[in-house]
């Protein structure tokens, strides 16, 4: 079997890491392993499949030679060092926000649309994390009835945000266990333990944000819906890991809750668990705790739309997803897996 040079751009990273571990669950045949990162990691070490592999600073010749390359960086540093890579002759999966609305980028959920990584021009990009956990459970109840219009409200963990997120949350958690004074927030506008935040992203247009807007551009891009219209508010939550969604859908034709819940619990990428008699919560319905360091969408809540006035036009639910996995580091390496074949 063919081996395939491949590295991860920002290797040490939330997202970076996840991918190591994706590479070897899915069985990616890697030859050689390079681990890309800032200087500030440059010497350290990773083990791989038995090996040690060391950290070596991103500049352009360390793409020289590679098949692929995982981008896990952010955007600035993505747009700078990425087309280098393309232009050594790799392929690139990009998870950061750079290239996802450029027209020659494929925009890539597997489940949805995989056959658009046919037309790459050399990067492929993986789309936002929240995008991937609602529109995952959407596509099938969309090719049942033509989904018209998403009202979203996010529940985003702090795992969002990256390394730096997850240890401010729990350098907060700790010390409110101890009584101590809270450190200052980086990673987050205001204090997460205790609070809500209902900013992720700036400000855009009409007061949504940018994070906001990512639901409706990526979400048309993806399940080629140029119409598609999406009103969708997002919170950052104390969760570390995990994000969660409530989504109400409308659509074209009718659709019954029987069909939407058949639909859903054959849907790859989702379970259903949505059994209202269940003893025990964790059977009731999905919750974040459960549904961490795993890939599939969980799906729960599932009810008719009350507010519709067609009675059978509209579907609402539940859904949680572990966003490093599923909304960033699994998509994009089921997406290098579609590559290779
Ligand atoms: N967290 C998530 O759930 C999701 C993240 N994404 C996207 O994935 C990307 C990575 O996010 P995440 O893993 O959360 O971020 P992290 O902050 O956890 O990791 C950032 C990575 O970038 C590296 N890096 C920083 N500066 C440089 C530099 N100058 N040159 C090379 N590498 C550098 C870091 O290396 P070092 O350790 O040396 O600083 C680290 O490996 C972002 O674009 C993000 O928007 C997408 C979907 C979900
Ligand atoms: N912004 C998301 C995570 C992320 O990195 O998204 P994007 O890749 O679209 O910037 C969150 O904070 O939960």
């Amino acid at each position: 079997m063919k081996q395939y040079t491949i590295a991860i751009l920002g290797a040490t990273g939330a997202v970076g890491t996840q991918m190591l571990q994706c590479l070897d669950e899915q069985e990616i045949p890697v030859g050689e392993l390079r681990l890309l990162a800032s200087a500030r990691s440059a010497g350290k070490t990773v083990e791989f499949r038995g090996q040690t592999v060391t950290i070596q600073e991103a500049r352009p010749e360390a793409f020289e030679g590679c098949d692929f390359v995982l981008g896990a960086a952010d955007d600035a540093i993505a747009k700078e060092l990425l087309p280098e890579a393309v232009k050594a002759g790799a392929v690139v999966v990009d998870n950061s926000h750079a290239f996802r609305m450029d027209p020659d980028v494929p925009l890539v959920v597997p489940e949805i649309n995989g056959a658009d990584v046919a037309w790459h021009k050399g990067i492929i990009a993986n789309p936002n994390c929240a995008t991937i956990i609602g529109l995952v459970p959407t596509w099938p109840l969309h090719q049942l009835a033509g989904v018209t219009r998403m009202v979203v409200s996010t529940y985003q963990a702090a795992s969002g945000a990256g390394a730096p997120g997850m240890q401010e949350l729990e350098a907060q958690m700790a010390a409110l266990g101890r009584g101590e004074e809270l450190p200052e927030p980086r990673a987050f506008a205001a204090q997460l333990v205790s609070n809500l935040i209902p900013q992720i992203g700036g400000f855009k247009e009409e007061g949504y944000t940018s994070e906001e807007m990512k639901l409706q551009n990526e979400g048309r891009k993806i399940m080629h819906l140029p119409e598609l219209r999406v009103n969708c508010t997002c919170v950052r939550v104390p969760v570390l890991r995990s994000h969660s969604e409530s989504i109400t859908l409308e659509f074209e034709r009718d659709i019954t809750l029987e069909e939407a819940r058949e639909a859903l619990a054959a849907a790859p990428g989702v379970k259903l668990v949505d059994d209202r008699e269940a003893e025990d919560a964790h059977d009731r319905f999905p919750m974040p705790i459960d549904t961490s360091d795993q890939d599939l969408i969980w799906v729960g809540r599932v009810r008719r739309d009350i507010s519709n006035p067609e009675p059978n036009r509209g579907i609402t639910f539940w859904c949680c997803g572990d966003q490093i996995r599923k909304g960033a580091a699994t998509n994009a390496v089921q997406i290098l897996r579609l590559l290779i074949g």
